[in-house]
């Protein structure tokens, strides 16, 4: 029969060891810090990007943490469900040199995990009343993915049987040859590991001068007989195993060579599947590779099925091992995770004890017939009544004696009576002695049977106590040292809830804080985008402008040259038509009316000189030569009265002062020659481009000013690359486009 199942999670321990003497010397710094209050382990790096790193387990347990607190803080009531017939595992797992075996084993003077699970088994049997034990245990390693029995003893040929691990008719591991010892004590059970240890696979590496190569197991099988309420004997079986693994290494640091580098390959890669095992069953993942290893077969049952389950993660604090304490913890951490079915095991079929039992009620029964009233008060239907086993051999005994004794009586009564002839005393000694021998063969035979009940009994294992005081002292230390489990656990607890109550007061403030930051970012994010949309807006506005303004410049450039080169073309004329002492006072006296964006000329008043024109002209031609010429005074090309001579050479004023100036007489032929291609042609034409046009920044062309005078610089006055005279008038300006029309 099954109680039901229910899910467990692991149990995770951590237990930081202290700073090794060779550490301290070393300079080295703790980097981990233990808060067994909180149950919180916090690791400091140096390396910026990881800082601090904080873990919470089921316990923690730091430097100056007894074995003692350890066992009785968290192994104690694991041990008790081993005894109340589940199966638990207690398993170290840790870098190597951080003590795992120390944990696991201890000293003896400073005992670990086992020897005190051991302790505690025994103490518990001892006070038991009405209840049978039968404690049985196994000890073998796994060294290079290969099973060792330690128990073995040498030479022995059933011992000689290769060891493998096998699958039961309930599904459960097994290890097929391996040696069980029966233990009865303490002692016994010492005596026992001593041997295993002896035989145990152990190296020195530069990380631990007694390195365990292989991992340990540590099996112990208790089954217990107790009355059912259904007034019937029942048997759990509960199984304890204590494991040590293997160290994890970086070959590196230990400095392995040789077997030593072969054994940490193998540990390595175990502990590796370990690790895959512990992922699958954390992921619900559809295949577990148990099969992967040997360790992770035998595990099978403690990680995720039939078990109870802590895992002790083993660590040290030292800065130099920084990086394989945070491996260690989050390995543990992703254990907790794992979830098992624990339920008692009861009744099962194969159970050793139940095999003891039936054989004993058998021996009781046998012993019943041959008693004086042929009943027995131990075996009521059909089960042996254990509290009624000593009461009945005292009786059996004590019937023995009385028959023996009512037989001597009836002897002697026969021997004193006198009235009885020879003959029929013979006759009674006789019967008398086959009665006595009868009483005897019965008696044999009853010793017999009762050495038989003894031997079975002795391999069963029951409480020592027996009067009712003695009975009634151990119940009572025992329940005082459950209360005071009891109240260390609850001050534990209550630790824990204000720890807890602390961390939530402090998630609380830092979820407001949160709560306003966030709204700040909200609100920053909300800015942050409307300024992001304005700055989008600004920067189309100013491609557009950039475009516009580009467009615009083309514009500007290509009418600025077209002005450069209107103005050349007017110089040109101008040079041509007037000589330049007659221009210049014009230039000088020139004004800009920005109000009618106009130029005004200085008034008649002002004395100009002409050029003497028109020279041996016929009269009709001078004329028509006057009107072209008046025309282009009338277009502002020729602001200039012209000064017309006669044939003789004297000069004629038309208007105002006129002077004529032998070196002006270049200037009068172009600009005769001008005006006489003009009298020819439909349009005169320019070229603007054989002179160069420099524009001083002076040059008072600006449209910015109101008010201001023309200059030309002697720079800015266009030369003519050659004598205008030379060419055809078509030729000279090829390039005007009209301009003068
Ligand atoms: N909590 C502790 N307090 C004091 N000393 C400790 C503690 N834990 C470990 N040590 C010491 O540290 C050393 C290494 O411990 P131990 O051999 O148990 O490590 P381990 O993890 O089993 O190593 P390996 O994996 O190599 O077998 C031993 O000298 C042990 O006595």
């Amino acid at each position: 029969m099954q109680a039901a199942k229910s899910e467990e999670a692991v149990r995770v321990l951590v237990r930081c060891r202290p700073l090794s003497d060779k550490e301290v010397a070393a300079g080295y710094k703790p980097v981990v810090i233990v808060d067994n209050k909180a149950r919180k382990i916090t690791v400091k790096t140096d390396k910026a990007e990881k800082g601090e790193k904080v873990y919470t387990f089921d316990g923690v347990y730091g430097s100056e943490s007894t074995q003692e607190d350890v066992f009785n803080g968290s192994i104690r009531s694991l041990v008790d469900a081993a005894l109340q017939g589940f199966n638990s595992t207690i398993f170290a797992y840790g870098q190597t040199g951080t003590g795992k075996t120390f944990t696991m084993q201890g000293s003896s003077k400073d005992p670990g995990i086992i020897p005190r699970s051991m302790q505690q088994i025994f103490s518990h049997i001892d006070s038991s009343i009405n209840e049978r034990y039968l404690v049985n245990a196994s000890y073998m390693e796994i060294y290079q993915e290969e099973l060792h029995d330690l128990l073995r003893k040498q030479g022995k040929e059933e011992n000689a049987k290769k060891i493998e691990i096998k699958v039961d008719q309930n599904g459960s591991i097994y290890v097929k040859h391996l040696s069980q010892y029966q233990l009865k004590s303490v002692r016994h059970m010492e005596k026992m590991m001593e041997r295993g240890q002896q035989n145990r696979s152990v190296g020195s590496t530069d990380m631990n001068e007694y390195s365990s190569r292989s991992h340990a197991i540590f099996t112990v099988n208790i089954e217990c007989s107790h009355l059912g309420l259904d007034g019937k004997e029942h048997i759990r079986v509960g199984k304890l195993n204590l494991v040590d693994l293997a160290g994890s290494e970086k070959q590196a640091k230990t400095n392995s060579s040789g077997e030593r580098f072969k054994e940490a390959t193998q540990i390595n890669l175990s502990l590796s599947t370990l690790g895959k095992v512990i992922n699958a069953l954390v992921e619900k993942s559809s295949h577990v590779p148990y099969r992967d290893s040997k360790l992770t077969r035998l595990l099978q049952d403690s990680l995720g099925g039939n078990s109870k389950t802590i895992m002790v993660a083993n660590i040290g604090p030292a800065s130099y091992n920084v990086e394989e304490t945070l491996s260690t913890l989050r390995y543990a951490n992703r254990a907790k995770n794992i979830k098992n079915t624990p339920h008692i095991n009861e009744d099962p079929k194969d159970a050793k004890l139940r095999e003891y039992l039936d054989e004993l009620s058998a021996l009781r029964a046998k012993l019943a017939s041959r008693s004086s009233n042929g009943s027995t008060s131990a075996i009521r239907n059909g089960q042996l009544n254990l509290a009624d086993v000593d009461d009945e051999e005292a009786t059996e005994d004590e019937s023995y004696i009385s028959a023996q004794q009512a037989l001597n009586k009836e002897r002697n009564a026969m021997l004193a009576d006198t009235g009885l002839n020879e003959q029929e005393k013979r006759q009674l000694a006789e019967d008398f002695a086959r009665k006595e021998e009868a009483l005897k063969g019965r008696e044999v035979e009853r010793q017999e049977l009762r050495a038989k009940v003894e031997s079975i009994e002795e391999r069963m294992l029951r409480g020592h106590l027996v009067s009712v005081r003695e009975r009634l002292s151990a119940q009572e230390e025992d329940l005082r040292r459950k209360q005071q489990e009891l109240d260390e656990q609850e001050r534990r607890e209550s630790d824990v809830i204000a720890a807890l109550d602390r961390e939530h007061r402090d998630v609380a403030q830092k979820n407001s804080t949160v709560s306003v930051l966030k709204a700040n970012i909200d609100v920053t994010k909300a800015k942050t985008a409307k300024l992001q949309a304005e700055q989008e807006e600004l920067r189309k506005a100013i491609k557009e402008e950039e475009a516009l303004a580009r467009s615009i410049g083309h514009t500007q450039v290509e009418e600025v040259q077209q002005l450069q080169q209107r103005e050349a073309l007017l110089w040109t004329m101008i040079n041509y038509f007037v000589p330049a002492n007659s221009w210049e006072p014009l230039l000088e006296g020139a004004a800009y009316s920005a109000r009618r964006r106009d130029w005004s000329l200085p008034t008649k008043s002002q004395s100009v000189t002409r050029p003497p024109l028109f020279l041996n002209y016929s009269d009709e031609r001078k004329k028509y030569l006057e009107e072209k010429y008046n025309s282009l005074l009338w277009e502002n090309i020729l602001p200039v009265p012209v000064e017309m001579d006669d044939v003789e050479g004297n000069k004629e004023t038309t208007e105002g002062e006129a002077t004529f100036d032998a070196e002006e007489a270049v200037y009068n032929k172009m600009l005769a020659g001008a005006l006489d291609a003009a009298c020819h042609e439909e349009d005169i034409v320019v070229d603007a481009d054989v002179y160069t046009i420099e524009r001083e920044p002076s040059s008072g062309y600006s449209g910015s000013s109101h008010s201001q005078s023309l200059s030309r610089s002697s720079a800015a006055t266009p030369k003519p690359s050659r004598s205008p005279t030379d060419q055809k008038p078509l030729e000279r300006y090829p390039s005007a486009g009209g301009w003068l029309k």
